[in-house]
């Protein structure tokens, strides 16, 4: 299934007809440049074009008040002054003759996005739309947004399809008041914001927008607030909160739709956030919600003021939806002390309402909360003085290109198993290198002559090779001893690969101690029993006391420990074996390929038994790019699995930054 892609140009004929400062960035071309981006890269052609439509009254209802809306209905006839004075009532926002039939398009293609989805016409897609809406509230206008589009496509959603939960993830770098107010008693919509704050001193100044508004009543824990108390903010501090507080709680939530405030005003560049977060990173972020509510994913356009990174921005975003492999996650380092104290309070604030949180520590000792009265004191002391507009100009990299392999995914399998559709079936056509086959022979394999245990293995190899390549995006090999065939390729790429091995091994079974300690590779094991080797930096066995059976303690380990350290150990090639008898079942399989898949530029190679045919099904679809299964709303995980993972970050957070959780004291 493809992306939907809905613009109209007609959102472009509207603009600021006098002088307001704190309106002039929302222009027209915030539109046209990021439609053009995609046209120019190719991407429009290759998503499925979806009309706008115009919005009903009973569809703005939705959300809005009728006297808001008999207002607003009247703003199309007003001369210039009349319009000057409407906007009065409001803050930081304008009208224009234009705004009205504008914004009730900006909801039409939101709403269109969500029919195309819930129909499974597409699978996900994005709305390029002005004004934007998450600022917007009943009965006020804000912040340039007039009516709330991804909250009225969310009531929608409910209403016309029967959706039981909404994730709602605005990663815009300002606050949706209007979201949050829309949806703060409704346990059926979870909104995530993380927004600049600077302890309510950035707009929109409220101290509802902060961590410890977590929801109202029965919507207690639904809301959840991630201010960011510093400008400068990065791509690792980014990573981090998805990580440790969105993608746990959006696990346990298991949405049957997720909705994006896509706003792009939190990426380097944008005057508004002052952030220094790159393009590329969401490509990250859209491929980290891709796999939940079985890939349903609507973003909507908000802010993004800087047209160079907005257009870079939405580019990334919707490569990414159209399931191209995301760029190397490059040098991460780790969160600032800033960004760790707010993950600490939010983790705090919600651990009485969701199981996953529930071991997280209490709030930072520099109770940053208090802060926020104290430094409003200091602002109005020493607000005569000037305030410094030193906005120099940013500069960064433009995205690597991301080319997506000739080929998808290789396959490897034994004769009579048939070829999954879409997989290419790989030998190693030309003759192995004598080399290879001599050390395969005295190295792996035990009587030397079997010969096709040789093909298998050096066809492994051969696969390895096309990857390093770019010729072949991920693969997948049956083989008859998975730990022998694990160390065979991990020895090829040690030496004769010039990247990063991340291998990931589930299930028991003696994973040989090869990870060397010059960090060519890292090592993860998932098992139920305790490893005889010694833990170390670059071998981490995660022992789960009923191994990855159980779905939440498996979850977890991979979104709390696994994700992070392959994210910051950014390897070339990600191996994943599949040992016998594992007891993984398809659904977490598919969910663990599809996030691995981040990774590497989607370079993974899968290893699995050979009676494992059961599974090249449901691996190959994954490998492909197709979403996994949602797993359903996750229980607790079990206190010793808990125990267990936390020790292991604890002992790990030294050498892995992105592993923290809290701001050392
Ligand atoms: N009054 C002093 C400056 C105010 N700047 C904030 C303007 C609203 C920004 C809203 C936005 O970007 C939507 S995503
Ligand atoms: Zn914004």
């Amino acid at each position: 299934m493809g992306t939907a892609l809905i613009y109209d140009e007609e959102m472009t004929k509207y603009k600021l007809l006098w002088v307001d400062p704190a309106c002039k960035i929302e222009v027209p071309e915030r539109l046209t440049v990021s439609h053009e981006a995609l046209v120019e890269t190719g991407m429009a052609d290759r998503c499925i074009s979806i009309p706008v439509r115009e919005a009903t009254d009973a569809d703005i209802l939705l959300v809005h008040s009728e006297e808001y809306l008999e207002g607003v209905k009247t703003t199309p006839y007003m001369t210039l002054e009349e319009l000057q004075e409407f906007t009065q009532q409001y803050g930081d926002v304008y009208f224009h003759p234009n705004i009205y039939h504008c914004a009730k398009l900006a909801i039409g293609a939101s709403l269109q996005l969500v029919d195309s989805v819930m129909t499974g016409k597409v699978r996900n897609g994005m709305a390029l739309v002005r004004p934007p809406g998450h600022h917007s509230m009943r009965s006020a206008a804000s912040g340039f947004c007039v009516f709330n589009n991804v909250a009225i496509a969310a009531r929608y959603a409910k209403q016309q399809y029967g959706v039981q939960r909404v994730l709602i993830v605005d990663w815009d770098i300002h606050h949706g008041q209007g979201v949050q107010y829309c949806f703060e008693d409704d346990p059926s919509v979870l909104y995530f914001s993380w927004h600049r704050y600077e302890h309510q001193d950035f707009w929109p100044q409220l101290r509802e927008s902060d961590f410890d508004s977590v929801g109202k009543m029965k919507g207690a824990g639904f809301n959840v607030n991630v201010p960011w108390n510093k400008v400068k903010m990065h791509n690792s501090d980014y990573l981090s909160v998805f990580f440790h507080v969105l993608l746990p709680v959006a696990y346990e939530f298991s949405p049957d739709l997720v909705m994006v405030c896509a706003g792009f005003d939190s990426a380097i560049g944008d005057p508004e956030g002052e952030m220094c977060a790159t393009p590329d990173i969401f490509a990250h972020l859209t491929h980290l919600l891709m796999n939940l509510a079985g890939g349903k994913v609507c973003a909507v356009l908000e802010g993004g003021y800087n047209l160079t990174s907005l257009a870079q921005s939405v580019c990334q975003t919707v490569q990414t939806l159209l399931g191209d492999p995301a760029p190397r996650p490059a040098n991460l380092g780790s969160p600032c002390k800033s960004a760790l104290e707010s993950l600490q309070c939010v983790r705090s604030a919600h651990r009485q309402y969701w199981t996953c949180l529930k071991h997280a520590a209490d709030l930072p000792t520099s109770d940053i909360s208090t802060k926020r009265i104290k430094l409003k004191e200091e602002k109005e002391k020493m607000f005569k003085g000037e305030q410094d507009e030193s906005t120099e100009e940013k500069v960064w990299t433009q995205p690597p290109k991301r080319v997506t392999p000739p080929i998808r995914t290789a396959v490897v399998l034994p004769d009579g198993v048939t070829c999954p559709d879409q997989c290419k079936r790989f030998s190693s056509s030309a003759d192995p290198d004598p080399l290879v086959v001599n050390k395969l022979r005295e190295n792996y394999l035990k009587d030397g002559d079997d010969s096709n245990a040789l093909a298998t293995l050096s066809s492994l190899i051969g696969l390895a090779d096309k990857m390093e390549k770019n010729e072949i995006c991920s693969g997948l090999v049956l083989v008859r001893d998975v730990s022998m065939a694990m160390m065979c390729v991990v020895q090829h790429a040690a030496t004769a690969l010039s990247n990063r091995v991340l291998v990931v091994c589930v299930g028991d079974g003696k994973v040989q101690n090869y990870c060397s300690q010059d960090g060519k590779t890292l090592v993860v094991q998932f098992s139920s029993r305790k490893s005889e080797e010694e833990e170390s930096r670059y071998y981490i066995p995660v022992c789960l006391k009923k191994g990855c059976s159980d779905v939440p303690g498996f979850i977890h380990s991979i979104l709390g420990l696994l994700l992070p350290m392959g994210y910051e150990y950014d390897p070339g090639l990600v191996v994943l074996a599949q040992m016998p008898d594992s007891g993984i079942c398809d659904s977490v399989w598919q969910q663990l390929i599809g996030l691995l898949q981040g990774l590497a530029q989607g370079h993974i190679l899968v290893l699995m038994k050979e009676d494992g045919r059961a599974c090249v099904g449901p691996t190959a679809s994954s490998l492909l790019g197709n979403a996994a299964p949602s797993l359903g709303q996750l229980h607790a995980s079990l206190p010793e699995d808990v125990e267990a993972v936390e020790s292991l970050r604890h002992r790990l957070e030294g050498y892995w930054k992105l592993l923290q959780t809290t701001a050392a004291d």
